[in-house]
């Protein structure tokens, strides 16, 4: 029987099993079969996902993340954090402002330390991608989607698409608690006018400066928070005239609060927590 050590973390409640590359070996090819098996609540740990805090030629660690039914995403906001948090903790880094690569770029990490523990972590998300081409979506390669409408199942829908590294499809709703992620959110992700797929968030205006938030995400479902999708509400929230850009807004996701400022030059800042929930062995 194999095993290797890990530690679960979580980003507001948007947890993954985390594995030290710089110690352990997992085989390539074995890399979706794992994510599935630990991401499985009754016979496995129970997660989103798995996350690989890997060495890297460029930056001093690389992140990659696998979402619970074991396709690999591109980038995970919530992951980033704790991937910052476990390095500076584990003294992968001494800095406290370093480089993560990650499968869509590098993004740099600032964590906030507290008797030599990390208690938030503030993360560079770079300038988000807009152009159908990039977010993928078909259509026009050039052409941008804000607020564009688009049927799903006879209905239409008003939609705007960015990408943070990774898809994302953004609804408005009038009351948060009645966003249909779990109906809507699932025929999104898997629409064939997204050739990846695309993760789907539901939001809420609050006011200029604060949002609620949910979230279906693509190879996950429903999860407790997500990163990506959070700074992807707040640009679409921008391009749709709905919050103010250069002005930090409070995402208000199930599992928590992440504080939010598309820049005036162009990069997303990403403020939240992260948190440790235990290490252990895991045998397969
Ligand atoms: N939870 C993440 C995003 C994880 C990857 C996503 N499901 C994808 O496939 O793109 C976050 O915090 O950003």
């Amino acid at each position: 029987m194999r095993s290797f050590l890990f530690t679960k973390m979580h980003g507001l409640g948007n947890s993954y099993i985390y594995v030290n590359m710089f110690k352990e070996r997992l085989a390539e090819e074995e890399l979706s079969y794992i994510a599935k098996r630990v991401s499985n609540v009754h016979t496995g740990i129970g997660s989103d996902g798995l996350i690989l805090i890997c060495p890297s030629d460029v930056a001093p660690v690389k992140m990659r993340i696998f979402n619970s039914d074991g396709s690999e995403g591109k980038n995970c906001g919530n992951g980033l954090r704790c991937v910052a948090k476990y390095a500076y903790e584990h003294g992968i880094v001494q800095e406290e402002q370093f480089l993560i690569e990650t499968l869509s770029g590098l993004v740099e990490a600032r964590v906030f330390v507290e008797d030599g523990k990390v208690n938030s972590v503030e993360v560079n998300m770079g300038k988000p991608r807009l152009s159908r081409a990039e977010i993928p979506m078909i259509g026009k390669a050039n052409d941008v989607v804000i607020s564009e409408p688009v049927d799903f199942e006879g209905h239409t829908y008003y939609m705007t698409g960015v990408s943070m590294g990774n898809p994302h499809a953004v609804f408005y709703v009038d009351h948060i608690e009645q966003a249909p992620v779990t109906t809507l959110g699932p025929v999104v992700e898997k629409d064939e006018r997204f050739p990846e797929g695309v993760n789907v968030e539901f939001v809420e205006v609050v006011s200029e400066r604060e949002l609620h938030f949910r979230v279906w995400e693509r190879g996950s479902g429903v999860t407790q928070a997500c990163g990506t999708g959070a700074c992807a509400a707040v640009v679409a929230s921008v391009l749709n005239g709905k919050t103010k850009r250069d002005e930090e807004t409070v995402v208000h996701l199930a599992g928590g609060d992440l504080y939010i400022t598309w820049k005036e030059n162009g990069d997303v800042l990403m403020r939240g927590a992260a948190e440790t929930i235990c290490t252990g062995v895991y045998y397969y």
